[in-house]
């Protein structure tokens, strides 16, 4: 059988072996749940970087250039990390650099995986659907918050190791812990989650509607996949 376990964090990643494996970045507040948002309203491909000045300079390049540090849009920038800003295809056919404070670190600290997913809640059940057709292990890398453990990237893990539980094996305490949590908190995703830390620094910017659609299952059937160094969006 196949194997599923949960990185943490990305100051955790080097405790874990990449090398062969499907490696799924979640940041479901907000970096990942805005890449799934844009890449499904025809943004075309997303380049992601750790640095605000490599990424600002992208928009020589005539990309859309989004920057976002401590849930603010970084000063010269187009875009900040706000999913909903995406709908409506409002920038179809437009590529797009990005930089987060958390999520693109973790995509980046992935780069020896065989393959790069990008997890959201929109588009869950396109991921899981990829991953049983897929003959590897996979690992669930979460961004957490400036290093630390978070609820929702964590819960996002559970679902997924809960939904793979036919075709991969729960291989550590961390993937049972939070399939144990899923089973238990899933059927209220909102609820449980208003309690969360990056919940409530996110309300303090008046953006519940980030938070509303972070949370909204299955919107998207497309993954969100990274291949030399470019992220675009594949059907399944
Ligand atoms: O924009 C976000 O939601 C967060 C900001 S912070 O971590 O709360 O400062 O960035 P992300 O990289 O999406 O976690």
């Amino acid at each position: 059988m196949r194997k599923v376990e949960i990185c943490f964090s990305p100051e955790l990643i080097h405790l874990h072996s990449l090398k062969g494996k499907i490696v799924v970045v979640v940041d479901i507040f907000r970096a990942t749940s805005t890449m799934i948002s844009a890449l499904a309203n025809g943004i075309t491909e997303i380049r992601t970087f750790a640095d605000l000045e490599e990424c600002r300079a992208m928009k020589e390049q005539d990309f859309l250039i989004a920057g976002e540090r401590n849930g603010l849009t970084a000063p010269g920038f187009e875009m900040g990390n706000s999913p909903v800003a995406y709908l409506n295809s409002k920038y179809e056919g437009r590529k797009l650099a990005m930089t987060t404070t958390n999520g693109t670190l973790a995509i980046s600290k992935s780069a020896e995986a065989d393959e790069i997913l990008i997890g959201a809640f929109p588009n869950l059940s396109a991921t899981i659907q990829y991953l049983q057709g897929k003959d590897k292990d996979v690992l669930i890398h979460c961004a957490g918050w400036k290093g630390m453990f978070n609820l929702e990237d964590s819960l996002y893990a559970g679902a997924l190791v809960k939904s793979l539980e036919s075709s991969h094996e729960a291989s550590e305490d961390g993937a049972l812990a939070m399939k144990a949590l899923f089973e238990k908190e899933g059927h209220d995703l909102k609820g449980f989650l208003s309690q969360a830390s990056h919940a409530k620094r996110l309300q303090n910017h008046n953006i519940e509607s980030d938070i509303d659609f972070c949370l909204t299952l299955d919107l998207f059937s497309i993954i969100g996949k990274v291949e030399n160094g470019v992220l675009k969006s594949k059907e399944v």
